[in-house]
């Protein structure tokens, strides 16, 4: 197999130590390459710099190595690491669209320090990666052991999300969490639970029109085309263990409301995964941590799951 690429992430916050300890829960069973600068490692790190994934090397860290110029302090970003920090990623991006790699897993980044360094034009992510790889559509999921997620809007303001949500978006988003639970997640069934946008799902039009106006039409037409979903649902009452049990992924109308019952029930095993993309991305499903940064503490369960996910999921691809 492949190597995964893991992209660095913000240097002054816990992705380059995760990257190391998940290296090392890992080494003896999938290979890996991170992309970034050598010296923001922590200390100690056995590294291999390579230039080529052919020569990796079994029993030290693989790294690609770029160098960000000023010293990281970690928990306290700077603006100028903020070109590697995107380098890294779009070197990612080539390393698996030229089959170098089997996968891409990002480790976090900090969004305003790339708009300060770089004028980084996208909110996360997601959106870029959508942007490199020429694709206007993409999904953003959240999964763990227990519970698939999808917010259908992503990141945008809150005020912003009815106008957002439109049949097209709804449709697309149920089309390809559809196609990837088939194709990835070995689900020759899906079921999918829908949430509504407002309390209740808008109380039959007495809270809110657009379960009527926009959810249930795009439900009854995908419906008629054999798509078995779910609801749509109250989302308060969509995330306890026994409504989990009577879907395999459920999509959300906002951001906060996937993300806060994944996180809720399991923020250290959590993976988010981009479904839509040409290449497989993962990354944990936490951020960049700078209250805990070069500490030593920082959990790497997600980041292993992240890693795992990207390698299980690029068997399952061939
Ligand atoms: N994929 C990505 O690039 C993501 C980036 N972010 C970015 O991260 C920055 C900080 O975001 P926050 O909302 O503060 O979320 P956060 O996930 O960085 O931190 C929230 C809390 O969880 C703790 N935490 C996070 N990861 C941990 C780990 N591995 N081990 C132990 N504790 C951990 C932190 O110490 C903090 O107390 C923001 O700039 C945000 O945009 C957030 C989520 C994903
Ligand atoms: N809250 C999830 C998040 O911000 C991750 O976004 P992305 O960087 O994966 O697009």
């Amino acid at each position: 197999m492949k190597p995964v690429a893991i992209s660095c992430g913000e240097p002054a916050g816990v992705g380059p130590e995760i990257a190391v300890a998940a290296w090392r829960a890992l080494k003896d069973e999938m290979p890996m390459v991170w992309i970034g600068d050598p010296n923001h490692l922590p200390r100690g790190t056995q590294v291999n710099v390579i230039t080529d994934t052919a020569t990796l090397s079994p029993d030290r860290f693989n790294v690609m190595a770029r160098d960000f110029g000023p010293p990281v302090r970690p928990g306290d970003p700077v603006a100028a690491h903020a070109h590697g920090v995107i380098a890294a990623i779009t070197d990612g991006v080539d390393m698996v669209q030229k089959g170098a790699a089997s996968a891409l897993c990002t480790a976090p980044i900090h969004k305003a320090a790339l708009i300060d360094g770089a004028d980084f034009a996208y909110p996360g992510h997601t959106e870029f990666l959508a942007a490199l790889a020429h694709v206007d559509r993409v999904v953003m999921m959240l999964a763990c052991a227990a519970l698939r997620v999808v917010p259908a809007t992503i990141h945008i303001p809150l005020a912003d999300v009815p106008r957002a949500l439109t049949a097209s978006l709804l449709t697309d988003t149920i089309l390809i969490t559809h196609a990837a639970l088939r194709k990835d997640f070995g689900i020759d069934a899906p079921r999918i639970a829908i949430a509504g946008l407002n309390p209740h799902a808008g109380e039959d039009g007495k809270i809110g029109q657009e379960e009527i106006d926009m959810i249930r039409p795009v439900m009854t037409a995908l419906r008629a085309q054999g798509f078995d979903l779910i609801g749509p649902g109250s989302a308060d009452t969509m995330f306890h263990a026994k409504a989990r049990a009577g879907y395999d992924a459920a999509i959300c109308m906002y951001h906060d409301q996937a993300l806060i019952p994944i996180k809720t029930i399991d923020f250290a095993g959590g993976v988010n995964v981009t479904l839509g993309l040409p290449f497989i991305r993962t990354s944990p499903d936490h951020g960049t941590a700078f209250d805990i940064a070069g500490k030593g503490i920082a959990d790497p369960t997600s980041m292993i799951a992240a890693l795992r996910m990207a390698a299980q999921m690029a068997r399952q691809r061939g």
